[in-house]
């Protein structure tokens, strides 16, 4: 089958993986208002094309934190990539790799970090943090990756608790016995009597952080600190004035509250109040070239994907996660000259109709 656009992996995935597997990754929380919205946002918003500008070459490569990518699409964290293809996050990491982007391995890895890293060693990465309620546990990790060369933290904000997501609870989902949440082998699992959540110890994230634990991650790390999770312009002046050096805007693929802003919604108050003090990028939603094309010109830095990336794991691994972010990349480059643009600099709100400024 010949593998067009980005819903032709996830048609895919739906008639591959298991029903338990397949609720997992698709779930949004409660009526799943907010996931759904993520991506009408998108085709909401209409461009307006520049014409004869010469696009016979266009250059899609951007940076982030300083770094050069080959595009500005990176890939999310998502948990349990070996629920998808075997080899999981390593997959993950060698499609990255060969694909010069960045990959924000999640803090529930089924492969450990040290196997990320011994997979592609040349690879850019970030890596997600929560806070957990046991300091020590999260320093560790954060000492750990900060060793093996990952490059920023980034930290998620928006799971005090697990939003509802109905299905998950109907499957009574969790990680099946051979799979563990790797970088925390032998950790949680001394704790077996204690209630569960998709097979981890409940209760483990920390519900009471608050801004003061930004100081307390600066304190304990030199390493970059990108925030995860906001939709406000509030939070966002919030994340510049505790030092962080990016936000994504972002709402866990309305995997936690449901009636919040699609994501693409919530940009452009956020770049407005930012003013260019941080970096800003934005994930939720994002499926073809003009979608990424939109949010740059509404002031992202870059996008991540999260769904699609495990859509491209279960369709192939490595290698249909390369494809994935190939057809993205094509799509891309595609928009871009239809537009007017040689390269993302000249991506700006003038390419978006003034109703959705
Ligand atoms: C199956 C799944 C697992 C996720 N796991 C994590 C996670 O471990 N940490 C995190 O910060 N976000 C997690 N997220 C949220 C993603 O990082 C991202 O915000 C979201 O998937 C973007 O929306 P999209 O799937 O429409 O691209 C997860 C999302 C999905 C779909
Ligand atoms: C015990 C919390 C598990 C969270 C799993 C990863 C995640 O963020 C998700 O959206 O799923």
């Amino acid at each position: 089958m010949a593998m067009v656009c980005l819903t032709d992996f996830e048609e895919y995935a739906k008639e591959h993986l298991s029903k338990a597997t397949w609720d997992y990754y698709a779930a949004g929380a409660d009526e799943c208002c907010t996931r759904d919205d993520n991506l009408l946002a998108y085709k909401r918003i209409r461009l307006r094309p520049r014409i004869l500008r010469d696009v016979s070459v266009s250059d899609t490569r951007t940076t982030v934190q300083g770094t050069e990518i080959s595009f500005p699409v990176g890939i999310a964290p998502t948990a349990f990539h070996c629920l998808a293809w075997h080899e999981g996050e390593v997959a993950t990491a060698r499609a990255t790799e060969a694909l010069n982007t960045c990959y924000i391995t999640s803090t529930y890895s089924t492969c450990s970090v040290e196997e990320i890293v011994a997979a592609a060693p040349n690879g850019y990465r970030w890596f997600q943090l929560y806070v957990y309620r046991d300091r020590k546990l999260s320093e560790q990790i954060v000492h750990r990756v900060e060793a093996l060369g990952y490059k920023a933290l980034v930290l998620t904000v928006d799971v005090p608790y697990t939003g509802k997501r109905r299905n998950d609870i109907r499957n009574q989902f969790k990680l099946p016995p051979h799979l563990k949440v790797k970088n925390f082998d032998g950790v949680f699992q001394q704790e077996t009597a204690a209630p569960e959540e998709y097979g981890i110890p409940a209760n483990t994230l920390d519900p009471s952080i608050s801004w003061k634990d930004v100081y307390w991650l600066q304190s304990i790390t030199r390493l970059p600190i990108i925030i995860k999770g906001i939709l406000t312009k509030e939070d966002a002046e919030l994340a510049v004035e505790h030092g962080v050096q990016g936000i994504i805007v972002s709402n866990h693929g309305g995997r936690q509250l449901d009636g919040g802003p699609a994501s693409i919604d919530a940009l452009s108050e956020i770049v407005d109040t930012v003013q260019g003090r941080i970096e800003i990028y934005v994930d939720g939603g994002i499926r073809t070239g003009s979608d990424v094309l939109k949010a740059l010109a509404l002031g992202a830095k870059c996008v991540f994907i999260g769904r699609p990336a495990v859509w491209g794991l279960a369709y192939k691994g490595e290698e249909g996660l390369r494809e994935v972010l190939q057809i993205l990349n094509d799509e891309f480059r595609l928009s871009m000259a239809l537009s007017g643009c040689r390269n993302v600099a000249e991506i700006n709100r003038n390419l978006i109709q003034c109703s959705k400024l």
